[in-house]
């Protein structure tokens, strides 16, 4: 029986009630609180701050008659779990994640968009919730509503798995740290997953995919490249990431559209 928060009832981390939320069922997921207020408005111009606690910034819009909240998770899967367990407490039942990525595959080039539909699981916090035995995957409608919505409006977009990882630079392979080292079993880790057609590093989807799939509600994933792992480990400059925005905005709006739209009565 889910246990759903009472109407005042304000959640510990994240600072909302359902008071707060109007009912909303889908959340855009973006993991840094400075794109939360952009995301918003380029969703509806009249967006509104909620709430702003710990990671977790929070801004609501209305998309096609429906409130959609757009709620930063911070970095990481422990983040994530705040998140998805706070946000199920209210209502929400459907997330799509708009981040940041580092592309592995040579076709996928800065400020291309990489839709994900399924992770590789070197995160920690979703084995509280399930065996590593148990895949990571989006949910399917939200996946095609992402993918025909790139279509629709000609963004440079590849579908693909991402490598979910805890840690930016031994556990994405790169030497750029401050120690430089690599541990033995994480060497050659990057080509691996390339040569496994893998797409991309991040650090929240595994978190994301899993626990929405255990908990019975729906994921899906954009995020914009900012760093092409195949030439550099470097992260791009700031005018990479303002085109990615700039696409992963229009993407992620016009999927709500068709998602509200097409399947309202069964996400
Ligand atoms: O831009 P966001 O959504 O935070 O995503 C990516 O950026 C952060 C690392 O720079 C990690 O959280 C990673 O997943
Ligand atoms: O390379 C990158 C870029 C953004 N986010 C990541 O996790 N890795």
């Amino acid at each position: 029986m889910p246990h759903y928060a009472l109407p005042h009832e304000i959640m510990y981390h994240t600072g909302l009630s359902r008071e707060m939320t109007e009912g909303a069922r889908y959340a855009l997921v973006p993991g840094d609180p400075g794109r939360v207020e952009g995301l918003a408005k380029a969703l509806d111009e009249k967006a509104s701050f909620v709430c702003s606690h710990r990671d977790f910034t929070t801004w609501k819009a209305r998309v096609s008659g429906e409130t959609v909240l757009v709620m930063s998770t911070g970095m990481g899967g422990p983040c994530v779990t705040f998140a998805v367990e706070e946000l199920a407490r209210l209502g929400v039942t459907s997330f799509i994640r708009v981040g940041t990525t580092g592309s592995i595959q040579e076709d996928l080039n800065l400020g291309d968009l990489v839709i994900n539909k399924g992770a590789v699981r070197r995160d920690g916090a979703s084995r509280a919730y399930a065996p590593l035995a148990y895949p990571a995957m989006a949910d399917m409608r939200i996946t095609l509503a992402l993918e025909e919505a790139a279509r629709e409006l000609k963004v440079p977009c590849k579908t693909g798995i991402s490598v979910s990882t805890d840690s930016f630079w031994p556990g994405q392979e790169r030497y750029d740290s401050f120690s430089g080292y690599v541990r033995k079993n994480l060497q050659g880790s990057l080509a691996e997953y390339r040569a496994l057609g893998c797409t991309n590093f991040e650090m929240e989807n595994a978190t994301l995919f899993t626990l929405t799939s255990v908990l019975g509600l729906s994921a899906g994933s954009l995020c914009g490249v900012v760093a092409k792992r195949t030439d550099s480990e470097a992260v791009a400059p700031k005018e990479v990431y303002e085109l990615a925005e700039k696409r992963f905005h229009q993407v992620v709006k016009r999927a709500l559209e068709m998602l509200i739209g097409h399947f309202m009565v069964t996400l």
